[in-house]
């Protein structure tokens, strides 16, 4: 007989089931408390009951967790400082979407050498989720394979659905059935017509192919996602974030029915990838909310250690401490300026307290 199955198919590991991973590396009823805690702080900002501004603060992606504790510990003594004037969530960000090939993240390789260990990356991931949330900071990431969430969600207090997967029905499936607010960003093109979808799409029912805890393929039900928004990112045509782009983004929410929440990030298009640009959109993104504009309900930075990024793949042992691999980010002493600076001009404006 022919074969007609698995003609590309090199190896095909099973996993260990989500509830066995999920006992191995537990959640603590303390840490739980902690996330359904910050998970509410995050909606109560998306329906403008709570006016500080959200900030989904930290590094492009995880690939070095001894730097990302270090990052998490002084990210975590900033969100303190300013906690009355800003919400501080940690970028753990596990998922890298790649326009064409490369590093796909923590869990995809861990090692950082193309052996593709995804039970150790789930692990590591859980582990270093935990270790963030003891710091005393809500983590977020970007949910990419829909498997995932089944592993990690129960750590997480805000997820993003990227640009390259706003207009897929399986994310919006997906994040239906999640417990966290989460984002939809707009496509790689700017378009917005995808993300306002998505949302109507996520907070409605559904049922869809999907993974049990006991790691059974099974059919899913969800009730829906009350607490979506969109996140401006910028695209192929140029920025997005300027106080025009935020009032048409607001009208068209309004027009479909829907809630305008409105975070803007302050990196990718919105700063043509340079991390030098990132401070000047940040900036005025906190001009806008000063101003008066409670549409807007939060911000996004990349931000390191280090500033920039470095180039990869390159020995593991010659990579520069604290440094991205993937996207630019801004670095710590930038970040500390420029948040601090969004706090004090949060207060004297009289927004928040
Ligand atoms: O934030 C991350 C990147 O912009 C995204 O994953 C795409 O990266 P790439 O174009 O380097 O593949
Ligand atoms: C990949 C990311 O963003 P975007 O989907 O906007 O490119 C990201 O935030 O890491």
């Amino acid at each position: 007989m022919a074969q007609v199955t698995d003609l590309h198919i090199s190896s095909n590991i099973p996993l260990p089931a989500p509830a066995l991973l999920l006992s191995e590396v537990e959640r603590s009823a303390q840490q739980a408390e902690f996330i359904a805690e910050s998970r509410q702080h995050i909606r109560n900002i998306l329906n403008g009951e709570d006016h500080r501004m959200l900030l989904v603060c930290g590094p492009c992606s995880i690939h070095d967790t001894k730097a990302g504790i270090e990052y998490a510990q002084r990210l975590a003594e900033l969100a303190d400082e300013v906690k009355h004037q800003i919400y501080v969530v940690m970028r753990v960000y596990y998922e890298k979407p790649r326009t064409t090939i490369g590093w796909k993240g923590l869990i995809m390789d861990p090692k950082l050498d193309g052996s593709d260990n995804i039970p150790e990356g789930l692990r590591q991931a859980r582990h270093f989720l935990r270790e963030v949330i003891d710091c005393g900071l809500p983590t977020a990431t970007e949910l990419l394979d829909p498997i995932t969430p089944q592993y990690i969600a129960d750590l997480i207090s805000w997820s993003a659905v990227g640009a390259r997967t706003t207009e897929s029905q399986t994310h919006r499936q997906m994040a239906s059935g999640l417990s966290m607010p989460l984002g939809f960003k707009n496509t790689t093109t700017g378009d917005l017509t995808a993300p306002v979808n998505a949302i109507k799409a996520a907070t409605q029912k559904q049922t869809f192919l999907g993974v049990s805890e006991q790691g059974v393929a099974s059919a899913v039900t969800t009730s829906g996602n009350p607490d979506c928004h969109i996140i401006l990112r910028g695209g192929d045509d140029g920025p997005n974030y300027g106080a025009d782009d935020v009032a048409v983004t607001g009208r068209l929410l309004k027009r479909n029915g829907l809630q305008a929440s409105i975070m803007v990030d302050a990196s990718h298009a919105n700063c043509g990838k340079k991390y030098d640009r990132m401070p000047a959109v940040f900036r005025e993104i906190v001009r806008q909310r000063c101003a008066g504009n409670t549409q807007l309900i939060g911000a996004m930075l990349e931000s390191n250690l280090v500033a920039g990024n470095q180039s990869f793949p390159q020995p593991v042992t010659d990579l520069t401490y604290g440094q991205s691999i993937t996207d630019e980010c801004i670095d710590w002493d930038t970040t500390l300026q420029i948040v601090r600076e969004a706090a004090t001009a949060l207060k004297q404006s009289g927004v928040v307290g």
